[in-house]
Formats: C-alpha cells, structure tokens, sequence
C-alpha cells in the first residue's frame, strides 16, 4: 500500500505554507538573519511541538514563522516543501499563507508575495508540480485590518486563486468577515474558509451563507448537524480534512476516532491534506499512510479522495484532464 500511494498523484487543497517550515530551516535562517531561537537544537524545538489545541499550535506557528525575514527566506520556505512534498508524489498544492503574521511584523507584502510567487513560478517549470495561491486572514484580528491588507493588494489580486480565514476559531465567527469576503466575491476571488475545526457546525453553515465559500477548511463538525450535513451533501461542497492535524490539536483522541470514514459514508465531497506538515508529524503522503493504517481504505477510496481534490484544485481545464488522466493510470 505504500508504494501505491508513494506513485499515486496527490493534490493537496489545505496546506499552510508558514506550517511547512521544518525546524532545520529554521534554524538555517534564525542563522542567516542573526535571530536567536527559543530553542537549543532541532531535537529540542520538535520536542516543544506537543500541542493541546489550536491556540496553543497556533502560538508556536506565529513564534516559528518570525525567521521569515527576506524574500529569500520565503522562496527557500516554499522551494523546500513543493520539493519535498514532489518527493512524496504530490502534483498540486494550493498554498494559503498569512501575509497580516507578516505585516504585524514588519515585512511589508511585496517581500511575501515575491518570494513565494518565485517559488511557484520555479516549482511549476521545473518540478511538475502546480501551485495555486489562497491569501488567507487571520479570523482573531479585527475586520477592517483584513480590509486593508485586501485593498493594498492589489497589485497581486491577479495572482490569487482564492482568499481563505484561519487562526482561532472560537469567538470568531464567520460573520465578523461578511464585508471582506463580499469584496472579494465583488473582485472575483474564489473564497474559501476554515470552519468546523474547533467552531461549531453552525460556522460552517455561517461560512456558506454568509461568505459565499467554494470549500470548506476542516469541516469536520459538520456531523454534529443533519441539515448541515444534508446541504453539504447536497451541494457537494469540498471538505479539506486535515487527519494528522485533528489528532495534533486534540480535535479527535486518535485517529482511530476520526470522523472520516462517516464523513465518506455521508457522500461528502472529501478530501486530505497536512495542514502544517512541519509541526503534525508529516506531510501528504504521511497522512495517506496513516488513513490507510487507521481505516483500512482500499486503492479506490484514495484514488477517489483525489480524483475529488484534483475536481476542485485551482488548476487550468488542460492541467486538471491531465491530473485526472493520470489518477486513473495509478
Ligand atoms: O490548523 C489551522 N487552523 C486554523 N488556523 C491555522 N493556521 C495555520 N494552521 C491552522
Ligand atoms: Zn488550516
């Protein structure tokens, strides 16, 4: 089974590309760019990455990303997973990143949005690999800051494939961004929205009426709610389920509790991704692996679970026949 799902092409919906920094990178730039790190080695930082839910994740992941200083330091970000993650068989990613974790910083977007842009343009000529770009906001920090990040980038509009909304959950509902998403949709932004990941399915049903998403983020409560479940089903929403991440922040016990094999009996539109590989035990594949150990799935339910990811990437026609071509070859 391995080596079935090492060759089969992945396409991965939901993956935080600041969650990709491993900490030998890291350490590598805090190096480059003079900045002393909390932690005396790589052993030590991986040991810190034990986590009790997503806020405390999300304190080491803001802590983590402060090395990210040039637009070097972004390319070589993006360069080390999109190789890794081709390694693992993976053709496509669709890559959020957070450019107000930036801003708050004092990087200023052109430095973010050069980096990572060069990284794709390089992935995509020479790794045959496809990159689609979800610039996402950070759901704690109010309204009208996610605003104006939307408006200054607008020299970059033309490169997003999407806006999304994460960090924490809780308290955050999706209807504190109405505004922003209505902008988008006004741009002709795809939108998409982490919802029912820690929140309550009610969010997931905000972020379809309210913020007019295409996906779903997590979604995984959603089956704490029949009607939630039923509009899901019936508008075949994509869920991009994160396993190893719901098990890192505590959303389930273990993976042997996970809520996907009754996701999949729902007929939802499934699919898995890492999150943030660096700090949920491995990337792609790694959740594959592990799906397939914890739920026994045959060939077919992967392929599936591709098939549906690589239905909804942000690809060109001519990328996703390909991508599909090639699934079914597997
Ligand atoms: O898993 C996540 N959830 C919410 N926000 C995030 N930002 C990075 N990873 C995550
Ligand atoms: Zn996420």
């Amino acid at each position: 089974m391995h080596d079935f799902l090492l060759q089969l092409p992945k396409v991965e919906l939901h993956l935080h590309i600041e969650g990709s920094l491993e900490p030998e990178l890291m350490f590598e730039l805090a190096k480059r760019n003079g900045i002393e790190l909390p932690y005396a080695t790589v052993d030590e930082a991986k040991a810190a990455y034990e986590f009790d839910d997503l806020q405390g994740f999300l304190n080491l992941y803001f802590q983590g990303m402060n090395v990210l200083r040039t637009e070097q330091d972004f390319y070589d970000l993006a360069m080390d997973y999109f190789q890794r993650a081709r390694r693992e068989g993976v053709v496509h990613i669709d890559m959020h990143f957070d450019p107000q974790a930036h801003l708050q910083r004092g990087i200023p977007l052109e430095v973010v949005m050069a980096g990572l842009l060069r990284a794709k343009q390089e992935a995509e000529a020479t790794l045959d690999l496809s990159v689609g770009m979800i610039m996402a906001f950070l759901r704690d920090r109010p309204a009208e800051e996610a605003l104006g990040v939307l408006e200054n980038a607008a020299p970059y509009w033309k490169f997003l494939d999407a806006i999304g909304l994460d960090s924490a959950e809780r308290d955050n509902p999706p209807l504190k961004f109405q505004a922003l998403f209505a902008r988008a949709k006004e741009l002709g932004l795809v939108r998409v929205a982490h919802a029912g990941e820690e929140g309550p399915a009610e969010y997931i049903a905000e972020a379809l009426d309210l913020l007019d998403v295409q996906r779903i983020d997590h979604g995984v409560r959603c089956l704490e709610s029949d009607s939630v479940v039923k509009r899901l089903r019936e508008r075949q929403i994509v869920l991009t389920v994160c396993p190893l991440s719901n098990v890192s922040l505590k959303v389930v016990d273990n993976l042997r509790d996970h809520p996907l094999p009754q996701l999949l009996k729902e007929n939802l539109k499934v699919t898995i991704s890492s999150d943030d590989p660096a700090y949920f035990g491995g990337g792609l594949l790694t959740n594959h692996v592990a799906c397939a150990e914890a739920f026994g799935w045959d060939m077919e339910i992967f392929r599936m679970l591709n098939r549906n990811a690589i239905e909804e990437a942000f690809v060109d026609e001519s990328r996703r026949q390909e991508l599909l071509q090639r699934l079914e070859l597997a």
